[in-house]
């Protein structure tokens, strides 16, 4: 039986203040992640991903602000609701997380093995030689040297040795709930591929529900069960990973997949989307926040937002999806051609 527990976001918005007022860096975001799943968070940067993993840990920090919606956690309740030391508990103990910054997140001060320690006993974690062999298994499973990096200070270990010790605090708690921010950015192509399978071994073997967050949407094809693209602080599409690749419904997605020659699968056909994603200021405030850059642009999407519109267990949200496919078509021969 599985422990792993679902996630619904329901009508997100999370703005930052800037000078030219607060801006929202997420609009409207609903994502059911379901129980169980390795689930991708994948977009440009900027697009907002880093800011919706941190509303599920209800850590948006000033100058940004969650300003509406929910997110329901099975066992955790409504986390935007929590606070002070219910919300501490929640983290590290149902939620484990590593964030972007994670390779600068150790205390210089303090081995690895004393931040282990405190992290425990701040958890209620009675058996710190339980927690101890753990993190050691943990970290010589991601080809480290276990005794030595507890041992060590955050200077004597290299940015991916770091970021393992960043995944391993994550998971030594037997959180169910984890959320990796770019978890293998510093890494290397062969220590990235180690990573991402411990990362699925561990999930498997555990019962997690997982939420991964990166750039990059060759490690979300090789790692993730289901996909969520983000473009302008709004959800564009999700569904299962390999339908939203195998025949991406949004024009973004596809963008995102022509870009990127092993996907697309001809290095001829690779193609940068182009213009550059916006941001917080150069958000249009009607309208589809993808027109700009949009080879399918119709005169609607000037002025009104696509709602979100299901299709089986894939959505979308773009005017020209709900069009009768044969219309749809004959745009794409034109523009993609
Ligand atoms: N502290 C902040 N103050 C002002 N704006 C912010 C702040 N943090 C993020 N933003 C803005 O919010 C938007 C979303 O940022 P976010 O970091 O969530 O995107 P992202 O998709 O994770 O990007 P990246 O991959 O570059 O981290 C961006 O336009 C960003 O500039």
């Amino acid at each position: 039986m599985t422990t792993a527990p679902g996630v619904r976001v329901r009508d997100l918005t999370v703005v930052y203040k800037t000078p030219l007022g607060e801006l929202p860096a997420l609009r409207g975001v609903g994502l059911a992640i379901e129980p169980g799943t390795i689930t991708g968070i994948v977009g440009e940067s900027g697009s907002g991903k880093s800011t919706l993993a941190l509303s599920l840990l209800n850590a948006v920090q000033p100058p940004g602000r969650i300003a509406e919606g929910s997110v329901e956690i099975d066992g955790l309740g409504d986390v935007l609701t929590l606070g002070g030391e219910a919300l501490r508990q929640a983290r590290g103990k149902h939620l484990g997380y590593v964030f972007q910054a994670a390779q600068n997140s150790l205390n210089p001060l303090k081995t690895v093995g004393k931040q282990l320690l405190d992290l425990g006993r701040s958890h209620g974690v009675r058996d710190g030689r339980v927690l101890v062999r753990d993190a050691m298994s943990l970290l010589e499973r991601m080809g480290l040297d276990g005794a030595r990096v507890l041992d060590s200070h955050q200077h004597q270990l290299s940015g991916g040795m770091r970021q393992r010790v960043g995944i391993m605090l994550a998971l030594v708690l037997n959180a169910h709930l984890v959320i990796l921010d770019e978890p293998t950015t510093a890494l290397d192509m062969i220590t990235q591929a180690t990573i991402l399978r411990i990362i699925r071994e561990v999930h498997e073997e555990r019962g997690l529900t997982t939420l991964m967050v990166t750039h990059d949407i060759g490690v979300a094809a090789e790692v993730t069960d289901r996909l969520a693209v983000m473009y302008g602080g709004r959800l564009v599409e999700h569904g299962p990973t390999k339908d939203v690749l195998g025949s991406p419904r949004h024009p973004y997605t596809r963008g995102l997949i022509q870009a990127i020659p092993r996907l697309s699968g001809d290095i001829a056909q690779a193609r940068a989307l182009p213009g550059r994603p916006p941001t917080l200021g150069t958000l249009p405030t009607a309208g589809c926040v993808f027109r700009e850059r949009c080879p399918l642009r119709m005169e609607v999407c000037e002025t009104d937002d696509p709602p979100t519109v299901a299709h089986g267990d894939r959505n979308a949200a773009c005017h020209a999806v709900e069009l009768p496919a044969s219309a749809i078509r004959v745009e794409r021969k034109e523009e993609f051609a």
